[in-house]
Order: structure tokens, then sequence, then C-alpha cells
């Protein structure tokens, strides 16, 4: 069924809010006061809102523009008979103007969910200047659903099936150059590409189709089938198979998840690690491995970006300690690690076991940074218990916390982390956000206990999607920090 509407704001996930005989219509691929035709794509009688997708333009927004990615624009797909694919939720707006959206959001988000002033939380969202203007060419990690056939897809908005590609225009052109999706992936239920910056190379991960991953004979004739299949890729492409326990979806990693949640890597080819290089303006540049699907930040220039503001917002003094909580790789703690000097001390505390050896293994020139593999609430359950331990033994050697950094899962770090995070009081916390909700709500919290919100930057580091990273900087005036 299809909908004639007069399109609302944009609304936190990428729609616009329309409404129809009163009831919320949540619109995909529309513009701020569009008026558009919309196929209704979730709408069952009793439910309190309805989804729906634009099919046709009545009357376009001055910022619309023509959708690059094919299989992504609505306008295209729904004639075609099939849904867009997902990821691309803000392909058919002006990039300048996207940004004026998420900007909205955020603020939108802050006031409805963190309670703020609307004077308080007016953001500019800055962009990367290299994504001028089609935004486009800036994911280095990319993460494709195998079709029947063998063939690399993408999954359709909704969850309904998924679309066999042959471009991913977000993509690094390093991705589109490998043609990945020439090769038969039959038996795998997932491909992940990491194609680093510096474009010296690229590491394609097969996860197994369940069954395949559970016998034994069959994950051996499939693993020889993908090493065969991949045989003929350029020599800087390694390859492995993972075969992943469940519950590691977003790397959000308890303590027992982290032992199960391990991944058993099979080797195809070349190394099982990619090497990343950070050069931060005036910083100098860090090199870092980064093993299978370990995290790291998505866009090519994000890293960089990332770790200058982080820095900047944590105006690290040498001699301080420092802890880098949801550490990952260890990509903040070895510049940190550079600002406390060898008189400070960098905690860098990671869940997952793999990621947890990479941050040892790039922290290894830097003896005053202590890699720490552990659930972030558990280890800070620990220095409140044993403050006067050292470090290494789970403690933090009499010391009060300087500054914590923080960038947890997009869900964020949860109110058992924050309630210990506010009993350890440190001086300063810098927080790095996937996601304006997660962050309004943990910014209400920490005001309600005290902590003041002392500034936001907000970046849109994932163009043509409706994603954007925010850093806050917090303390507690009256602490013994303002
Ligand atoms: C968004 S990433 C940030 C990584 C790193 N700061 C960076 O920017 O490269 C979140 C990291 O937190 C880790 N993680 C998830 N849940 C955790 C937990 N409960 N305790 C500690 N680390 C956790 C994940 O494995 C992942 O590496």
């Amino acid at each position: 069924m299809r909908l004639i509407l007069k399109v609302g704001p944009m609304a936190h996930g990428g729609h616009c809010v329309a409404r129809h005989q009163g009831r919320p219509v949540f619109v995909r691929h529309a513009i701020p006061g569009e008026t558009v035709m919309a196929e209704l794509t979730a709408a069952g009688s009793s439910d309190q809102f309805w989804r729906a997708d634009t099919v046709k333009v009545i009357r376009p927004s001055e910022f619309r523009r023509f959708n690059q990615w094919k299989l992504a624009d609505s306008l295209r797909s729904y004639p075609a008979g099939r849904r867009p694919v997902a990821g691309a939720e803000y392909g058919h707006i002006v990039l300048e103007y996207q940004r004026r959206l998420k900007a909205q959001v955020f603020r939108d988000t802050m006031v409805r969910l963190g309670r703020q002033a609307v004077e308080d939380v007016e953001v500019l969202v800055h962009g990367m200047t290299a994504d001028e203007p089609a935004g486009l060419h800036w994911r280095t990690r990319t993460t494709f659903a195998v079709s029947a056939s063998g063939r690399l897809s993408m999954p359709v908005h909704d969850g309904r099936g998924t679309i066999p590609v042959s471009n991913i225009p977000l993509a690094v052109q390093e991705l589109n150059e490998l043609h990945l999706w020439e090769i038969d992936f039959s038996g795998a239920a997932s491909v992940r590409v990491t194609t680093p910056a510096t474009g010296r190379e690229a590491l394609v991960i097969v996860t197994p189709l369940a069954q395949i991953a559970e016998s034994p004979e069959m994950l051996k004739s499939y693993t020889t089938a993908w090493r065969r299949q991949l045989s003929g890729l350029p020599k800087k492409v390694s390859a492995m198979v993972s075969v992943r326990q469940r519950n590691d979806e977003n790397h959000q990693v308890t303590a027992q998840k982290s032992s199960s949640g391990a991944a058993e890597h099979h080797l195809l080819r070349g190394r099982s690690w990619v090497q990343e290089e950070v050069s931060p303006e005036q910083l100098g540049t860090q090199t870092f491995r980064v093993t299978g699907g370990g995290y790291w930040p998505v866009h090519r220039d994000a890293a960089a970006t990332l770790v200058k503001t982080v820095l900047e917002a944590a105006e690290v003094q040498p001699g301080q300690l420092v802890v880098d909580l949801y550490a990952g790789a260890g990509l903040y703690s070895r510049f940190l690690a550079e600002a406390t000097g060898q008189d400070g001390a960098v905690l860098s505390v990671e869940a997952d076991p793999s990621a947890s050896r990479d941050a040892r293994h790039n922290l290894k020139d830097a003896p005053q940074a202590i890699a720490l593999n552990g659930n972030a609430e558990e280890v800070l359950c620990h220095w409140l218990r044993t403050p006067d331990s050292g470090f290494s033994r789970g403690g933090l050697a009499g010391r009060r916390v300087d500054t914590v950094v923080m960038h947890p899962p997009r869900t964020g770090a949860g109110r058992a982390v924050l309630s210990r995070l506010h009993e350890l009081d440190p001086g300063k916390i810098v927080y790095v956000s996937g996601d304006p909700a997660a962050f309004a709500q943990e910014t209400r919290w920490l005001i309600e206990q005290g902590w003041r919100l002392d500034a936001v930057t907000v970046y849109d580091l994932s163009p043509d999607t409706h994603h954007m990273t925010s850093v806050g900087q917090f303390t507690r005036p009256g602490a013994g920090n303002a």
C-alpha cells in the first residue's frame, strides 16, 4: 500500500517522521519538508507507528541529489521490483545538508533523552575535507552477506533478503579494485574485507555458515575451495577463515563471552592482521597491528581525527595517570602514552583477548602503557577494591586517576560501568560515542551524579549514512578537579 505523505523532521536512525491519520510513520529516503509517495514496509493495524520507504518524490527538497549508489537508491529500486540495500540512508541528500540534519538529530536526541537545554547542545557536525563533495570512498571495513549462489551481497532495509553487489561506492577504491564479487563464496555466511587507508594490503575474512562451522570435514573441504577461489588475488591480499562463537555482535563483550567468544582462525594466505598507520596533526606517526575483525575506526581519516580530538580534550600532562577503557588495539593509549611520558602511566583496558594482544604488541615501545585484558566493569571493581596494588596486579599503585578516556560499543557503557566510574572519581572523562541516543542517556546519568558536560564535538565519519561520532568532555565541579 502506498501513501502520499508530507514529511517532517529527521529522527535518530535515518528516517523522517510523518503522520497518517494521526499515526506516526517513519519514512526512509525522504528529506524534511518534502511531499513523497511512500510504500508501507511495516504497517500492522494495531502498530503504534508504521514504517515506509519513499518510492516517488512529489515535492522535492532543494537539498535532494541523485543517489550515486544505484542499489541504495529507493527511487530506482522500487520500480525495479526490489528494496534498496541498507547502509546509505542519507545518499540522496546533499553532503553539507546531511551534516546539518545530523546536527539537528544530535541536538534533538540530547534534549529528549539527555534532558539538555537546546542552547547547550547547538553543535556543528564536522566533516572530513576529503569526503567533499560526494561522501564516497571512505569505508576501510565492509561486511558482506553471501547469497545462496555464493555471491557477495548486501542486506536490504528491514532485513528482508540480500542483493548481490558488484561495487561499493562508500568503500575505498582498493576494495572495489579487488573484484571480490567475481569469487564464489558458497558455504560462507559472511565475508568481511579490511582495506587499510595505506592501500598497501587487504584482509579477507570468511565466516562459514553454522552447519559448516560445526562439521570438521565440511569445514576442511570448504576451506580448500575458498583457498583455491582466492588464489588469483594480488599478493598483498591476505585471507582467513574465522569460526566465531555467537554473542560478539557489535563487540559487546562480557567477561564470560570474551573467553567463549574468541574466534578460531584458519589462515588461507598471507597473515591474520593488517597494519594501520595513524598520523594525527602534530602528534607524529604510530603504526598498529589489528588482527582479524578486531575493531578499528572505519572511515579512512577517523583514527587520526579522533586521536587528535581525544588528546585535545584530555589535556594530559606529563606524569599523569590515564585510563583508556574499551581500548581496542590501543589506538588512543599509544598517543596518550606519548603525552604522559615515562613518568606517567596509561592503563589500556580491553575485553576481547585478540584485540588485547594487539594492544600489548602496539604498546611495546611505551613501557608506561599497560594493556589489561578484561571486562571494563570488573577491572573498575578491582581498582576500587585494591587501589593500592600495583598496576599489573589490578590496582592503581595508590594513585588517583587523572583522566578516563572511554569509547564503548554503540550501545554505550551501561549503568554498572558508569557507577563504578563515578566511584573511581577521575579528574576528567572523555567519552567517544558512535550513537547519540546512548550518549544522551549516559550524559543525563552523569549529570544527575554531579558531572558537567564541558564540551562536545560531533563528526560525520560516516557520510551518506545516518551515523555520527561524538567526543564529550566531562568534569565534576567541586570534586577537586574543576
Ligand atoms: C568502539 S570500540 C573502541 C576501540 C578503540 N578505543 C578504538 O577507537 O580503536 C569498543 C571496544 O570495546 C571492547 N569492549 C566491548 N565490551 C567491552 C567490555 N565490557 N569491557 C571492555 N572492553 C569491551 C570491544 O572489543 C572493542 O574493542
